[in-house]
């Protein structure tokens, strides 16, 4: 029997939902009315899912215990009576299995604690599978016997899906501090690594060899994991030189110090930095803590050889790409952070069987990334089938998913197989998800829950074998909000969702784009051109892009077939009104607020100091705020 625990502080409802849970065969585990009792209430009864109000009375409220009951990696559903704007995105951002908005139907209510019982056991599933794969690669790769930079860089390598990081060092010194090792990973691009030891640090933070020395032998030990946000992370900064001249030189935000082995005679850390604050929490210390055994056998040797060797280890500061494993994504271009995170949830969830959801608006690569997944998985041998929910006749949808037979319904002169049958073994996506007609949405349930298709007019239902992939750029929230997507279809879809950011939010990515299109539009139209001049870059830099990489790729179609050049000094932008343009306020035009001017400030600042926030010439040292300040600002402003 479930159990679960109701959090409510109007007595009333808590009661009257105890009756629909108890009738329903649930086992309430109790009614806590504030998140102390609750907590208490946890640990004794061990619910399987918490029921909780987001307005309770107290000091904290139903989101904090949400927060807590994410690092405990426990499942929860909000109940609320008003839920808007900044409250819902901030109880969003917890990852709730669902929301009961008060007042509610008795069957809603059981539907959504349904589907979150349902979204939990796969996510944790999933997340289980995962993490056996992240445990396998890294046996793996202790037994290899070759170079030790090239042993922590596959082990840099494959942790980042799981504990992301722009810098891992490891640190290995013994107790006396005779001899220290820090080797520093930066990452440079997908599965690129910039390599930094010893002297590559001396020559990028211009430190000199004593005060390193120094550095190093005071380098604070610490008896356990520990993760820097916000103030901590100043904190840090100010007890420990080494993650000082480290943050000061690549801005970093946040930092999670994971040591492995620590005794009397050694300290063996991992130490990951990010430059986005707020990245680390206790998900990724209870991750790190299940692995702890294969991360320190990683390092197990180096134990005795840190005591006797004295030699600094001779690094490459060339970028390292780990061998034998230079992946492919299919043609996807993006080495932008956010693209980065994609191709990291790409790489993370092709071996496995799971679902998945792509978002993203129109353009920005949807499809790409199923092909991308399909092309990675163990399916790879079998068919990709695609199939465009809005592309298709309402009437005709449903035997073009799932066939008919002979006779099935007038007109159906031939028997038809569906697509999920031609997709068999391999992988069917399903694009514009979101234009499906409700009927049919209940039908792609069953399919998602029992592996199995009926044809029309067919005897019986079907077995199937296909990985579902579905995409779409629909706000699907506020399609459920209006009756048009069935909200347990979207919570089963969304065991895993990928989003693509729109090029708007990865202007980094346009030149590698427009490179890699103008090679594959010259080839194909045969075209000598070679490359576009820096003002037209520039001025591709600058503009709005609505249609995303799709309208990229046109443009560049289009300019190529027009050129006359072997460079290309000019692309023929559309008058798209472009945020960029200039800021002069206009006569009769609204006067900006306090905080608009603020915003409007911080961005000029952060573009003088190339984006920079941390350390000298920094924007925090312009505007004489401490970064952390700053870095509040910044995210009340949603200046990213
Ligand atoms: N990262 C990328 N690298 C290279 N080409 C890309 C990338 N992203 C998109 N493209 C190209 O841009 C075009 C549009 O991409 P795609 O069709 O995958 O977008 P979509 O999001 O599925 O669009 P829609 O929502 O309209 O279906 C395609 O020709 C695709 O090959």
């Amino acid at each position: 029997m479930k159990k679960i625990l109701i959090v409510e502080d109007e007595s009333l409802v808590g009661h009257h939902l105890k009756l629909i849970l108890t009738s329903a065969g649930y086992k309430v585990t109790g009614i806590s009315e504030s998140v102390n009792e609750a907590l208490t209430s946890i640990d004794e009864q061990k619910p399987d899912l918490v029921l909780l109000d987001i307005h309770l009375k107290g000091v904290s409220n139903g989101i904090d215990l949400a927060r807590k009951l994410t690092e405990r990696n426990m499942a929860f559903v909000y109940l609320t009576a008003n839920f808007q704007g900044a409250l819902l995105e901030e109880a969003k951002s917890t990852m709730p299995f669902g929301f009961i908005v008060k007042p509610f139907r008795e069957d809603d209510l059981l539907t959504t604690l349904d589907v979150a019982f349902y979204r939990h056991q796969n996510s944790l599933e999933s997340s289980r599978q995962q993490e056996m794969e992240l445990n396998q690669k890294l046996k793996e790769i202790r037994n290899y016997d070759g170079d030790r930079v090239q042993k922590l860089l596959r082990v840099a390598d494959k942790i980042q899906a799981y504990v992301p990081f722009d810098y891992l060092n490891f640190i290995l010194k013994n107790a006396n501090s005779t001899t220290v090792t820090s080797i520093g990973f930066l990452r440079i691009g997908f599965d690129e690594y910039q390599v930094l030891g010893e002297q590559e640090l001396l020559n990028v933070t211009g430190i000199d060899h004593i005060s390193l020395k120094n550095i190093y032998s005071s380098l604070p030990t610490l008896n356990r994991a520990k993760y820097f946000n916000d103030e901590e992370f100043d904190h840090l900064c100010n007890q420990n030189s080494l993650s000082k001249i480290i943050a000061d030189t690549y801005d970093f935000e946040s930092a999670l110090f994971f040591p492995v082995l620590q005794d009397n005679s050694v300290l063996i850390r991992y130490e990951f930095y990010s430059r986005k604050g707020n990245t680390y929490g206790q998900q990724h210390v209870a991750l790190l803590s299940r692995l702890l055994n294969v991360l320190g056998s990683i390092l197990e040797n180096d134990r005795q050889k840190i005591i006797t060797d004295h030699q600094p280890s001779v690094l490459s500061t060339e970028p390292l790409l780990p061998k034998e494993r230079i992946r492919d994504f299919d043609g996807i271009v993006g080495q932008s952070r956010p693209m980065l995170t994609v191709l990291d949830h790409i790489d993370t969830i092709s071996p496995l069987d799971t679902s998945v959801l792509i978002l993203g608006e129109s353009g920005t690569g949807k499809e790409r990334v199923a092909k991308s997944i399909h092309a990675l998985s163990g399916r790879s041998g079998k068919p990709l089938v695609v199939v465009n929910c809005a592309s298709l006749p309402a009437n005709l949808i449903e035997s073009e998913l799932f066939g008919h037979e002979k006779g099935a319904f007038t007109g159906a002169l031939e028997k038809r197989t569906g697509k999920f049958e031609m997709a068999s073994g391999g992988t069917i996506f399903l694009d514009e998800i979101g234009e499906l007609p409700i009927d049919l949405q209940v039908k792609l349930l069953r399919v998602l829950q029992e592996q199995e298709i009926e044809r029309l007019g067919g005897r019986g239902p079907i077995k199937i074998d296909v990985r579902i992939i579905a995409a779409t750029n629909r706000d699907l929230e506020k399609e459920m909000e209006e009756g048009r997507f069935r909200l347990d279809l979207y919570y089963r879809l969304f065991v895993f969702p990928i989003i693509i950011p729109s090029l708007r939010e990865r202007i980094d990515d346009i030149p590698a784009l427009t490179n890699h299109f103008i090679s594959y539009f010259s080839k194909k139209y045969k075209k000598q051109i070679s490359g576009i001049s820096p003002e037209a870059i520039a001025q591709m830099l600058d503009y709005a892009w609505p249609g995303n990489v799709r309208e990229l790729e046109h443009l560049i179609e289009r300019t190529i077939l027009l050129s006359k050049t072997s460079i290309i000094e000019q692309v023929l932008l559309p008058k798209h009104p472009s945020d960029k343009t200039s800021s002069e306020p206009q006569a009769g035009a609204r006067m900006k607020t306090i905080d608009e001017n603020e915003r409007d400030y911080i961005i000029n600042v952060l573009k003088n100091c190339n984006g920079r926030i941390r350390g000298a010439g920094g924007a925090a040292a312009v505007m004489g705020l401490p970064p952390t300040t700053l870095h509040s600002k910044m995210k009340r402003l949603g200046i990213k």
